[in-house]
């Protein structure tokens, strides 16, 4: 019986993300003022300092990176491309991965990611008309962009990763935002961490207190609510060590009904080594 209710949550979880609209969600959430670089307490700069710190502060190595339910979003590799030289792209949706590939090839995409660039350019200390470098450095990493389903033992195809596994996970907003209860987000964490090499970082970015978001016009989608809490005890049940949570509570002014999020946590992690 309760196989039957896992499967079934799951099921009606695809159901939802059938009608999600990448469009729509990059409006949502990556235009001001989410996404205002002029503000110092908007989100996404917030988002893109963490990242930033953690790609940058020596401990984060190796070759390949892969990022989990990239969405529609670029922003989560701007700093990891300069770190790894191989970057895979994944999503659940043939319509993100589309959206992706779009960017790729520069055949223009339903969001100008330029003032993202020139934003992390200008952490990393270069001019910001060093965007275009960034740009080319991105067409140059990004390998592939794949399915993914996190609710999957093995979410990729064997063949996907080296057997060694992934050197680095990003994942932002994602499993929270894709698993029916909090038991699907740690077998999700799970899931995902058999795609790491023991030893690999996870860099985790996600919603807390959040019970739905709007995916699209009409297109309501349930979140599992998270506290602090619960993201560090399920980092530690699926066989992380947790680094550094940092966590970004929402002004007033950035709740703009798009969904019901209070804050954003951003967790470093480590797979625990194998023993
Ligand atoms: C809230 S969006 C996050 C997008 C992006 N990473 C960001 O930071 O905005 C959640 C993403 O998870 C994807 N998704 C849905 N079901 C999934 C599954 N079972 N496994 C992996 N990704 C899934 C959706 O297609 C969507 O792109
Ligand atoms: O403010 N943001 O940068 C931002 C970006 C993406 C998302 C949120 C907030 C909150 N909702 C999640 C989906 O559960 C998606």
């Amino acid at each position: 019986m309760e196989e039957k209710k896992r499967e079934d949550g799951l099921v009606a979880m695809a159901a939802c993300y059938q009608r999600f609209d990448p469009a729509a969600y990059l409006q949502y959430n990556y235009t001001p003022p989410r996404a205002d670089f002029e503000r110092k307490d908007s989100i996404v700069p917030w988002k893109l300092a963490c990242l930033h710190r953690a790609f940058n502060e020596g401990d984060v190595t190796g070759e390949l990176l892969v990022d989990v339910g990239s969405g529609p979003t670029l922003y989560q590799v701007l700093s990891g491309c300069e770190v790894f030289n191989k970057v895979l792209l994944t999503d659940f949706l043939e319509v993100n991965r589309q959206e992706l590939r779009h960017w790729l090839q520069d055949e223009g995409c339903n969001l100008d990611w330029t003032p993202y660039l020139q934003h992390v350019c200008k952490l990393e200390g270069r001019r910001p008309s060093a965007w275009t470098e960034k740009a080319a450095k991105l067409r140059e990493v990004i390998t592939d962009i794949l399915p993914i389903d996190v609710h999957r033992p093995q979410p990729m195809a064997l063949d996907a990763l080296p057997s060694s596994g992934a050197d680095c996970l990003v994942s932002c907003f994602c499993l929270e935002s894709v698993s029916p209860d909090l038991a699907a987000f740690t077998r999700a964490l799970g899931h995902i961490g058999r795609l790491l090499r023991p030893g690999g970082h996870l860099l985790l970015i996600g919603a807390l207190g959040e019970s739905y978001y709007f995916g699209g016009p009409g297109v309501k989608i349930p979140v599992v609510p998270l506290n602090e809490a619960q993201v560090c005890e399920s980092l530690k049940e699926s066989g992380y060590t947790l680094i550094r949570l940092e966590v970004y509570t929402l002004p007033q002014d950035m709740r703009v009904g798009v969904d019901d999020v209070t804050g954003v946590f951003f967790a470093k992690a480590k797979k625990i080594k194998q023993k």
